[in-house]
């Protein structure tokens, strides 16, 4: 994914397992939210395509939600002045036959698939903590609320994989660690979970694995012992410049060879000059 002269995403090719979850860090500007952009179709990635169970998504947003992926957003999305219940009945307009614009327009259409849909919204509320508060109006929540509630309307659209864009930031300690158990709660039901976040604690707690961005490309992914033990990640962060090669927990192997690279007089970057910035979710 290009901007001008910037490539903001290059090559990301991530699995997350159903019943996984990883995470996705990265300096600021490395291209985390660019490239769940790409991934939902709200970016059309300038080279290549995206891929989702082995099939290219169309960048359209409501076909990927169709195809199983789900988003919360680095800022809050919600119908702040629909009640909490209707906030998630409109995330199901994907699982029904009525579209979006009957939900939004209350329709005769709508009415039948509000019955229907009621249900599975309040297990879903259930789910995260809000039945009791259905019929307030979303503007009306507390923060930590709103973002749990942005949640529970995304996993309405019973998605394979939910990705969720910073879902602390902003929070207290105590609606932290609540989140941390509703991202559990919600790998416990064989869902995949890719979780962008700032919040290190937070990332190494709750991820089965870790993938480094840098200047849009993966520069680390493994467990949380093995990224925190990488020099290169801890250069990224301290803003150091990244020459290195991505690779995927395999650190000696790539440092070995840009050594020996290096000492040939080759540039390390012409390997992937002519890739596309193919991406890749596949959840199993
Ligand atoms: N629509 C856009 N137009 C131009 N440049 C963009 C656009 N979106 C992102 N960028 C640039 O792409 C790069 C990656 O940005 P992105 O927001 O994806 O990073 P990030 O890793 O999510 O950062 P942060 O952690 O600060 O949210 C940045 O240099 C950013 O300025």
């Amino acid at each position: 994914m290009r901007f001008g002269g910037l490539t903001a995403v290059r090559e990301v090719d991530l699995t997350v397992r159903s019943g996984e979850i990883v995470g996705l860090i990265g300096p600021n500007g490395a291209g985390k939210t660019t490239f769940f952009n790409c991934l939902t179709g709200l970016y059309v990635p300038t080279q290549g395509t995206v891929s989702y169970r082995g099939t290219v998504l169309p960048p359209k947003p409501h076909l990927v939600t169709k195809a199983g992926i789900a988003r919360t957003f680095q800022n809050i999305r919600l119908f702040a002045n629909m009640t909490v219940l209707e906030n998630v009945m409109v995330g199901r307009h994907t699982r029904t036959k009525e579209g979006l614009w009957s939900a939004l327009l209350r329709g005769p259409g709508f009415r039948k698939a509000e019955q229907a849909g009621e249900e599975r919204s309040m297990e879903l509320l259930e789910f995260v903590g809000l039945a009791h508060k259905r019929d307030h109006l979303a503007r009306n929540l507390p923060y930590g609320e709103q973002r749990r509630l942005e949640i529970a309307r995304a996993l309405a659209s019973e998605p394979g994989l939910l990705l969720l864009d910073e879902p602390t930031a902003g929070m207290n300690p105590q609606e932290t660690r609540t989140t941390e158990e509703l991202v559990f709660a919600i790998r416990d039901k064989g869902i995949a979970v890719l979780v962008i976040e700032h919040d290190m604690r937070f990332i190494f707690n709750l991820c089965d694995r870790v993938a480094v961005l840098v200047q849009g490309r993966k520069l680390v992914e493994g467990t949380s012992d093995v990224v925190q033990a990488d020099e290169r990640v801890v250069a990224a962060y301290l803003g150091e410049p990244f020459e290195g090669d991505p690779g995927e927990a395999e650190a000696a192997e790539v440092e070995a060879a840009e050594v020996q690279a290096a000492e040939a007089g080759s540039d390390t970057e012409t390997a992937d000059a002519e890739s596309t910035s193919t991406t890749k979710g596949e959840p199993q």
